[in-house]
């Protein structure tokens, strides 16, 4: 049981974030393990509660990958992906976005909102958020056709804004449209960085299932902490970021170079990860700069 005296200890230590975050949106991609994980979702969703609560904003772009898998199991249908994309035909479109912005979506709103938040669930769909087109992608020089998956072309954040505006927390999943109002499946990655960009957030944070990016990911595992955009791409060149690293990392870099301050790779196993990460002087996880002289 944690002492008053230590209560006070830890809030007087984390002032200085509070104030230096505040009115700030901090974009939040929750998924994978951190998801499934009960004790990692209860500790996720209350930092998101705090967050709000301390006048910061935070937006949540959130997966599903293993609820989408088990659904596509039920049926007796195999989940296959080609270059991190599920490849997605006509009835796995219809059980992803019941999945995502049904099962996924309203469980994370009501758990925020029992926690004394105010969620608002969304898809891409909802005030033409998450506008795309048609992808393929390149498999050994060929163009590859992997069904009804979207590529963003334009993200429309008026929706988002109208919510921080009302004190609501948006949650979003990763579902998007065309200009003829076609349903298509994004990596949710994808989707928090482009969001990430389009509003110029303060910071961007993946929740992942390992530390952050690790030296010698096979072998010792060490954790960068702090890490800028050019030894990013050293590592990238060197075969260091790899497998399922390497799409985020990619959107790390993209939501830099459109004008996200800092975004941070973090544990969402880890005990109250987004907290530690804004709130203490060491952080959490690789945060990713575009220079290694601005500060973080
Ligand atoms: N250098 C690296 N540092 C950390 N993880 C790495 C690295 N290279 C490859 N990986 C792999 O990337 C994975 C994280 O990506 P992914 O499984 O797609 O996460 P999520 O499901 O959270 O989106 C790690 O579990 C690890 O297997
Ligand atoms: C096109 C594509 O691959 N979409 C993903 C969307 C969910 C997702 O990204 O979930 P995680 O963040 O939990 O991995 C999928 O169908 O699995």
């Amino acid at each position: 049981m944690i002492s008053n005296l230590d209560k006070a200890k830890i809030l007087v230590k984390a002032l200085p974030f509070i104030k230096k975050y505040h009115n700030k949106t901090i974009v939040i991609k929750y998924g994978g393990s951190a998801m499934v994980n009960p004790v990692a979702r209860e500790q996720f969703i209350q930092d998101v509660v705090l967050m709000k609560y301390v006048g910061i904003n935070p937006v949540i772009v959130h997966g599903g990958g293993p609820e989408i898998n088990e659904m596509l199991q039920k049926i007796g249908k195999e989940s296959k992906f080609v270059a991190g994309n599920r490849v997605t035909d006509e009835e796995t479109m219809e059980i992803v976005e019941m999945v995502l912005s049904g099962k996924v979506n309203k469980g994370i709103v009501s758990d925020i909102n029992k926690y004394g938040g105010k969620a608002v669930g969304l898809s891409g769909k909802d005030g033409n958020m998450v506008f795309v087109e048609k992808k393929f992608v390149e498999v050994d020089g060929e163009k590859v056709d992997i069904g009804f998956v979207g590529e963003i072309k334009e993200i429309n954040t008026e929706v988002i804004k109208l919510l921080e505006i009302n004190d609501a927390i948006p949650v979003i999943s990763s579902i998007g449209v065309d200009k003829n109002g076609q349903t298509y499946n994004i990596n949710a990655d994808y989707v928090a960085g482009a969001i990430a960009g389009k509003l110029q957030a303060d910071r961007l944070i993946f929740l992942t299932d390992v530390d952050g990016i690790l030296l010698d990911y096979n072998d010792k595992q060490t954790l960068i902490d702090e890490i800028d955009v050019e030894n990013v791409n050293d590592l990238i060149e060197r075969g260091i970021i790899s497998g399922g690293m390497l799409p985020k990392v990619t959107t790390c870099l993209n939501a830099i170079e459109n004008g996200v301050e800092n975004v941070v790779i973090l544990n969402g196993k880890l005990e109250h990860s987004v907290i530690l990460e804004l709130f203490t002087v060491e952080g959490a996880g690789t945060l990713i700069k575009k220079d290694e002289n601005l500060e973080s």
